[in-house]
């Protein structure tokens, strides 16, 4: 264009001078959906209790006040309705479907409240699974959310980049053991959520310690911790310490998560709270 200003964001012309922003790939959520913020909960490897720490910051937030929605975003290993014991089917209307509600009022949406049988696996492709977390966010009619919290499978592959790519993330949570904490899985994480402009909220480190039950003496089961070294190294905060707690582990089996009456995640909801 002859008189281009350059400022794509006042103009709409279809030139090739437009350079392509973040915004442009968002993808609005349900027309009757109001969400306030996004927050992802992500880690560079399975089974080092990201799920947990979803669980525990959406029902520590609900606690305080607020609307709080969980997206399930672990497709092929949901965890969140089970940690919630929330079960069945979601209620849908043509207009689209509506989240399950938890016993302490947390909303959720996961593969497996659309599935008749939650034992048989998800057997499906990436950009199929992608697809899927998409429509959780399109087609699921989030009321009033204050906080949405994504529950991002392991690692860097298909379905983070589409969640940093087409939800306006306000922030992630990176959830680690020990053990991650001294490879560089945690640091790739925190490397993709700076190419994709994501802001890291700050590091969990979850099985940090056991304490022990007659003593109150803390065992470092995996060594000295390197929590401290990397959040330094990339100027993130120390959102959580939690320690194997045998509590936890029972809440989580009997979906009564919410129930859990410990202080592990404070310092993470007073972050979150200042978002
Ligand atoms: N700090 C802890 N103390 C005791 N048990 C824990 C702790 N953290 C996690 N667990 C147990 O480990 C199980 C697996 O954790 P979780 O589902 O949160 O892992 P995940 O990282 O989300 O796994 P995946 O990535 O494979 O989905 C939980 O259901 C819980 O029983």
């Amino acid at each position: 264009m002859s008189e281009c200003s350059h400022d794509c964001s006042t103009c709409s012309a279809n030139c090739s001078s437009r350079e392509q922003t973040k915004e442009d790939f968002l993808v609005k959520p349900h027309k009757k959906s109001n969400i306030k913020k996004v927050i992802g909960v992500v880690s560079g490897k399975g089974g080092v209790g990201k799920s947990l720490v979803t669980s525990l910051l959406a029902s520590n937030m609900k606690k305080e006040g607020y609307n709080v929605g969980i997206l399930d975003a672990d497709i092929t290993g949901p965890s969140i309705p089970k940690i919630f014991g929330v079960s069945g089917n979601v209620y849908a209307t043509k207009e689209g479907a509506y989240p399950k509600s938890s016993k302490g009022g947390v909303d959720i949406m996961s593969i497996n409240l659309l599935l008749d049988d939650d034992t048989k696996p998800v057997v499906w492709r990436g950009p199929v699974i992608a697809g899927a977390v998409g429509q959780f966010w399109t087609d699921i009619i989030w009321e009033d959310i204050d906080y949405m919290f994504v529950d991002m499978p392991p690692g860097t592959g298909d379905v983070p980049l589409t969640v940093f790519q087409t939800l306006p993330v306000d922030g992630i949570v990176i959830v680690a053991s020990p053990q991650e904490l001294v490879s560089m899985i945690v640091e790739k994480a925190v490397h993709m959520a700076n190419m994709m402009n994501v802001k890291v909220l700050g590091l969990v480190e979850n099985m940090s310690y056991i304490e022990c039950p007659d003593c109150g003496k803390k065992i470092n089961v995996f060594g000295e911790s390197h929590v401290d070294e990397i959040a330094e190294k990339y100027n993130l905060d120390v959102l959580a310490n939690i320690p194997i707690d045998p509590e936890i582990a029972e809440k989580c089996d009997k979906g009564e998560i919410e129930d859990l009456n410990k202080n592990y995640v404070d310092k993470a909801i007073e972050k979150l709270k200042e978002l």
